[in-house]
């Protein structure tokens, strides 16, 4: 890895084929990331752009070390602690949102007296009311993502991987995730964050990757990157005639 000691994750050459098995015993390969190479420094607000199935969440699954990637290699500066924050997606259904709260920061390595100690700032950042107490399986797409960035907030990793969150919830909660995320930003907290949406990456990213079909279509200031990736988009809904 690039001994520059601001470089916290270097992935080289990072490929991703899924295997399926249709019906009829076929097998399908699709190549969703192919042969990307790129850093995650100290400090920064990295901004992964693309439209949809372009390979964002197998990258960030990648980042977050839940897959492996079927080729490249991933290095980590030593010790550095990851946590991916999806939808809401990795909590326990029958547990309470209090109760996830808790399980998430013990699975950061919390003792249960730390995690307990950050459930009222969690409380009062997801605006859950009473539902707070109540099985996450009640919860809507929205109310799981509030509770999943509100945790995720709270949890103290050196890189936190953020899909997609701020596209779901009303604009009262997105305004309030995006000054959070500002705040992490202005602070010290390092931070991928994954979107679609060239405007959300473009306000709270300090540099942006383009990814189009598997690949890096470009990459730097996060401005340009978002007037390329807009450009691109609008020519594909002329071609289709939107
Ligand atoms: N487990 C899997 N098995 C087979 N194909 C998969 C699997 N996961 C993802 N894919 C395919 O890989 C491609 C990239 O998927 P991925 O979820 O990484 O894209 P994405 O950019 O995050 O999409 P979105 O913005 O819609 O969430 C897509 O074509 C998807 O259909």
């Amino acid at each position: 890895m690039n001994t520059d000691k601001k470089t916290l994750l270097a992935a080289t050459n990072l490929s991703m084929t899924y295997k399926t098995r249709s019906r009829t015993f076929r097998s399908f390969e699709h190549h969703a990331l192919k042969g990307l190479t790129l850093e995650v420094k100290r400090g920064e607000t990295l901004g992964i752009l693309g439209r949809n199935g372009c390979g964002k969440s197998s990258l960030l699954r990648i980042l977050a070390g839940i897959v492996h990637p079927t080729s490249g290699q991933l290095e980590l500066q030593s010790g550095l602690t990851r946590s991916l924050l999806t939808l809401g997606l990795g909590f326990r259904p029958d547990l309470s949102g209090r109760d996830n709260a808790i399980l998430s920061a013990m699975l950061q390595g919390k003792s249960k007296k730390q995690a307990k100690a950050t459930l009222e700032t969690i409380q009062e950042f997801a605006e859950l009311g009473k539902f707070f107490h109540q099985p996450v399986r009640t919860y809507s797409a929205g109310m799981r993502a509030r509770l999943g960035f509100a945790t995720a907030l709270k949890t103290d990793v050196d890189v936190l991987l953020i899909d997609e969150v701020l596209s779901v919830g009303d604009t009262h909660f997105k305004h309030k995730a995006e000054q959070a995320m500002l705040e992490k930003l202005n602070g010290h907290q390092t931070v991928v964050f994954v979107s679609h949406n060239a405007g959300q990456i473009d306000k709270v990213c300090n540099r942006a990757i383009w990814i189009e079909g598997g690949v890096i279509r470009g990459q730097g200031n996060t401005k340009e990157v978002a007037k390329s990736y807009r450009q691109f988009m609008n020519e594909l809904d002329k071609e289709k005639g939107v």
